[in-house]
């Protein structure tokens, strides 16, 4: 089963994805991973969700809400962020920005001085470390190699620092058991009240929410989708009792079912 990720190789994004397969292919952007697996130009597709200090990578929830895919299973990783560099003598550290973020404190007591740059990925960071002694990376410690040194370890804010990521496979692959489902709502309609009815349903039955983001719709200011994870399946009677109502209730316009899946802890 072919695998697309965000690269090069040595992303946290790659860590996760060996947990789906074995065969895994690289590219550059998160939308263009969510695109080729609609498209049908590969199997699977791991993209980063959610992390616990610096919240939505919003890119990913977006594509998700415009293209035809599958969430078909999300797995769980620890963070652990390395400096990596030639020297000390560095002046600019190349990053993901969410690695840039999750590091905002070491980095400002550290490296107050030093500037940063937000690349594709932490792994394209590591490249630019490699190929320029002016340039430190923050990356996983494991992408240590060539001329580079890892100067310091778990730099993250927070020792508990955690991603979500999710596999996508086709619209043919959509499951409805799992413990866990994703939609996203988009309402199209403003009046006072309304979120609170699309989440009524769920509380009704006892379907505990795990997350709740809104997303702008790109239609006009103040306009959202909202994207729903909850604690139950889509097989299960229950949720197909809150989704009647949900759809009622967005007829304007749309609720998309992302799926049902399984959550797997990876520690690597
Ligand atoms: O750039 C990477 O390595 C990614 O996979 C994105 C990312 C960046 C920082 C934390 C988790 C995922």
């Amino acid at each position: 089963m072919q695998t697309l990720t965000l690269g090069p190789s040595g992303t946290y994004s790659h860590r996760a994805a060996t947990a789906v397969s074995e065969d895994i292919a690289f590219t550059e952007s998160v939308t263009k991973i969510v695109q080729a697996v609609a498209n049908g130009e590969y199997d699977r597709g791991v993209i980063p969700i959610e992390n616990s200090i610096e919240g939505s990578v919003t890119e990913s929830l977006d594509a998700l809400a415009e293209y035809d895919v599958a969430v078909v299973r999300e797995i769980i990783t620890p963070i652990r962020h390395a400096l990596l560099a030639h020297d000390q003598s560095f002046e600019t550290i190349a990053s993901h920005a969410q690695a840039l973020a999750q590091c905002r404190g070491y980095l400002d007591e550290h490296y107050p001085d030093v500037e940063l740059e937000a690349v594709a990925s932490t792994a394209r960071g590591v490249q630019r470390a490699l190929d320029d002694p002016s340039i430190a990376a923050i990356a996983h410690p494991d992408n240590v190699q060539g001329d580079l040194q890892v100067l310091a370890e778990d730099i993250q804010d927070q020792t508990s620092n955690a991603t979500r990521f999710v596999a996508i496979g086709p619209a043919s692959d959509r499951s409805e058991a799992g413990g866990k489902t994703s939609i996203v709502i988009y309402p199209n309609s403003d009046y006072p009240g309304l979120l609170l009815k699309l989440l009524e349903p769920f509380a009704e039955r006892d379907i505990n929410l795990s997350r709740l983001e809104s997303r702008p719709s790109g239609e006009r200011l103040g306009d959202y989708v909202f994207h729903v994870d909850f604690q139950a399946g889509l097989y299960e009677d229950r949720t197909q009792g809150a989704l009647a109502e949900i759809e009622a209730l967005a007829e304007d316009g749309w609720v998309k079912r992302l799926g049902s899946y399984d959550t797997e802890h990876v520690v690597s």
